[in-house]
């Protein structure tokens, strides 16, 4: 329905309009969430970011038809006195900012604990004091390693879902040791997850945590010597898009064993925008938001990518399409990993009736359909350059 005029929340009660402070707007969820909201929806956005690269085609004056209801303001909430004005003009804050690329966790431990920690503080603080509700992005992350991954490798109890189901309200937290700082991102979301549930108990906050679990699509991370630094390591994703853009072996760090679940943004979209419209239902919770359908070994999912890519791209794979590296050569020392991450859908099912939809072919389908399309002809020029002597 063209801006959502009549539409009903899951109680049958029409939804009103709504001004939403979103931090973070210019990231890769952002993005989708911002289109979800023009597209599908009547709500203001006031879209706050340090980038918007990624929702330019949103905000363009002649072209976009919501100019009207987005705003773009480029702020750093590290260090800008507008951000509590911002909030207070909202009725619903949603905090996505954070640096969140694990080539980052162990490299930059200190930007990292910042970003995630003690950057956010002020974002729920002015919710708290200001009595705004508040939707903050957190993580699978925070379960860390399964109970099951302790066990020798054939032990049975590795195969009953007691040992692996990652459930918020049961599933403890596991984490590496300290020198292991991969965990300095797992552990400082667990913290202002702590410290938002505390606002909430203590001086009423309404709250909704997201742990989103491995949300992937067009528009993730960057291509690195494209869009991004040559040097940088983005998210598996575009790490795999970029050695498939490049017809280079894809690297399997630590023999790419480790598990993930991984499920098509727009699902993921659908569920965040369930729980902004439908706040009864979703103040208080937290929220696992993940495909436990999708699961794959990292090595399954190179190979599901090669196949793809070659579908899409008209291109046949080229000979050893992988390469195994050390976790220590790909990311430096002190890199840890989570073994494997199947989301518990309980409680998202009973608050907000919702379900992932897309297969895992079926979205890595459409997402490098749109990685061939946006970036193949740039690599292409880049790698054809001649190399000065
Ligand atoms: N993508 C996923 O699957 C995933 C998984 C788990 C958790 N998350 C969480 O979801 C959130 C968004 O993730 P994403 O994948 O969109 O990441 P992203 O890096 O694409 O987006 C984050 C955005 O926040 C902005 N930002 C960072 N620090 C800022 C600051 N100080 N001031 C203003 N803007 C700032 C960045 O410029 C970026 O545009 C993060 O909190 C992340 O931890 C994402
Ligand atoms: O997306 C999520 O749910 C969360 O998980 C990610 O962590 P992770 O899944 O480990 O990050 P990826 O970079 O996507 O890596 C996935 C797996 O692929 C492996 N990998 C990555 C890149 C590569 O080129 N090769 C490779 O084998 C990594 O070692 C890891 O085992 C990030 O921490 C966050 O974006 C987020 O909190």
């Amino acid at each position: 329905m063209a801006n959502g005029a009549g539409r009903l929340d899951l109680d049958g009660r029409p939804i009103k309009p709504m001004t939403i402070c979103m931090i973070g707007a210019g990231g890769f969820i952002g993005s989708h969430l911002c289109e979800k909201l023009m597209n599908e929806t009547p709500h203001k956005v006031l879209a706050l970011d340090v980038y918007n690269d990624k929702i330019k085609h949103l905000l363009e004056p002649g072209t976009s038809q919501w100019a009207e209801r987005i705003q773009f303001h480029r702020i750093n909430i590290k260090h800008d006195s507008r951000l509590e004005g911002l909030v207070k003009m909202a009725d619903l804050t949603i905090n996505l900012a954070a640096i969140c690329t694990p080539a980052d966790y162990n490299t930059r431990p200190l930007d990292t604990i910042y970003s995630n920690f003690i950057d956010a503080l002020p974002v729920v603080k002015y919710c708290s004091e200001n009595n705004k509700r508040l939707i903050h992005f957190s993580t699978c992350e925070v379960y860390g390693k399964t109970i099951g991954s302790f066990l020798p490798k054939d032990h049975p109890l590795r195969q009953d879902p007691d040992f692996y189901v990652l459930k918020e309200d049961t599933s403890p937290c596991i984490f590496g040791s300290i020198e292991k700082q991969r965990w300095s991102y797992a552990c400082a979301k667990q913290l202002i997850e702590r410290l938002v549930y505390a606002e909430g108990a203590e001086n009423g906050l309404e709250f909704t945590i997201v742990r989103p679990f491995n949300w992937i699509g067009p528009r993730m991370d960057f291509i690195p010597g494209i869009d991004g630094p040559s040097e940088g390591v983005p998210r598996v994703l575009a790490c795999f898009s970029n050695n498939l853009l490049r017809r280079e072996p894809l690297k399997l760090v630590d023999g790419g064993e480790s598990q993930r679940t991984f499920i098509y943004i727009k699902d993921a979209i659908e569920a965040v925008l369930l729980m902004i419209e439908n706040p009864e239902r979703a103040n208080g919770h937290i929220f696992n938001v993940g495909n436990p359908n999708n699961e794959v070994t990292v090595r399954q999912l190179a190979e599901m990518m090669t196949q793809v890519y070659s579908k899409v791209s008209g291109e046949t794979a080229i000979e050893s399409p992988t390469i195994d590296v050390s976790s220590k050569e790909f990311y430096g020392e002190g890199y840890d990993d989570s073994d494997k991450r199947i989301p518990d859908m309980t409680i998202i099912n009973r608050q907000l009736g919702w379900n992932p939809k897309t297969s895992l072919w079926d979205l890595l389908e459409s997402t490098l359909t749109y990685q061939h399309r946006t970036y193949a002809e740039a690599v292409k020029k880049a790698t054809s350059k001649p190399v000065a002597s």
